[in-house]
């Protein structure tokens, strides 16, 4: 079984770093000319798979646009993300699941075990009930081989208050979860399999991000940044972004060739984003790359 973090890496390498999130808004259902219905969902979902799972190395559906529609919206959700595996893309369920530990138990069992209907490559969690109140989860993704990518510094503005807050011992709220999550990957190659979740939106992150694994960064198109952000943001550890993009790429569908040129042009750019950055970092002797 090879783990979640050392996958990423290969993906990141092969196929280059981009997540597209599959994030089917009633507005963009419409957009496409479809119906917001169980139905418009189902062919949303299914020409988006089709058009990028074979390229890119992550997809990150939303959990909450199925969840709207009940078990058929979820039905939907259980063959994309089957059908995105199937064609080589990696699946990051986005839940952000916070609970006390045995609940999150069953949300790891949920999403992280691969008997499961939903069995992902990876889920998104919330750490602000405590970090320990994932330990179920981190648990099981080390024995199956999936992954956790946990909130640290969220990319809307109101995460600040909670997120830049300072705890006990100085640190900043989302530093204390950021070195829990360094923990976690201490001595793991190429990479952990815990990654942090850290908006391209923020400027300069102003923490350490020194995690020894994948750092997701959402908030790239419909929320303004753009990948010429994330040398700022990310600093040395840039060479572990996973850039993630939904509504900047799906507003370009329904045709899967627009679809597919919007996220080659998203590449390209954070291709020229990142390989500048590297050469700039290379110069000083540092390198945030694996
Ligand atoms: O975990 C996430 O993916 C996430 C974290 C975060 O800090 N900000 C954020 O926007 N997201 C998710 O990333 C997606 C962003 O969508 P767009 O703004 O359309 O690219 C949504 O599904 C959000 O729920």
């Amino acid at each position: 079984m090879i783990p979640f973090g050392a996958r990423l890496r290969t993906a990141m390498d092969t196929r280059g770093p981009l997540c597209v999130g599959i994030d089917p808004h009633p507005s963009l259902l419409t957009d496409w000319g479809l119906d917001d219905t169980v139905a418009g969902l189902e062919r949303f979902t299914r020409t988006t798979v089709e058009a990028l799972a074979d390229r890119v190395a992550v997809l990150k559906p939303q959990s909450a646009f199925f969840e709207r529609f009940g078990s058929r919206g979820v039905a939907v959700l259980e063959t994309a993300v089957a059908e995105a595996r199937q064609a080589g893309a990696l699946v990051l369920m986005d839940a952000k699941r916070g609970d006390i530990g045995s609940t999150m138990a069953a949300y790891a069992a949920t999403y992280l075990d691969p008997g499961s209907p939903l069995f992902s490559d990876a889920v998104t969690v919330s750490p602000y009930l405590g970090f320990g109140s994932l330990r179920p989860a981190l648990d099981l993704a080390a024995r199956s081989g999936s992954g956790v990518f946990v909130l640290a510094l969220t990319s809307n503005p109101e995460g600040a208050e909670v997120q830049r807050a300072t705890a006990a011992d100085g640190r900043a709220l989302a530093q204390l979860m950021l070195d829990r999550m360094a923990a976690e990957n201490a001595g793991a190659e190429p990479m952990g399999s815990v990654g942090a979740v850290v908006g391209a939106t923020l400027g300069d992150a102003g923490v350490d991000l020194a995690i020894n694994g994948p750092l997701l960064a959402p908030g790239i198109g419909a929320q303004g940044a753009t990948p010429a952000d994330l040398p700022a943001v990310f600093g040395a550890a840039v060479g572990q972004v996973v850039p993630s993009v939904s509504r900047g790429v799906l507003r370009h569908g329904p045709d899967p060739a627009a679809l597919r040129a919007s996220a080659e042009r998203f590449a390209e750019e954070i291709r020229a984003a990142v390989s500048a950055a590297d050469g700039v970092s290379g110069q000083k002797g540092e390198r945030g790359g694996a």
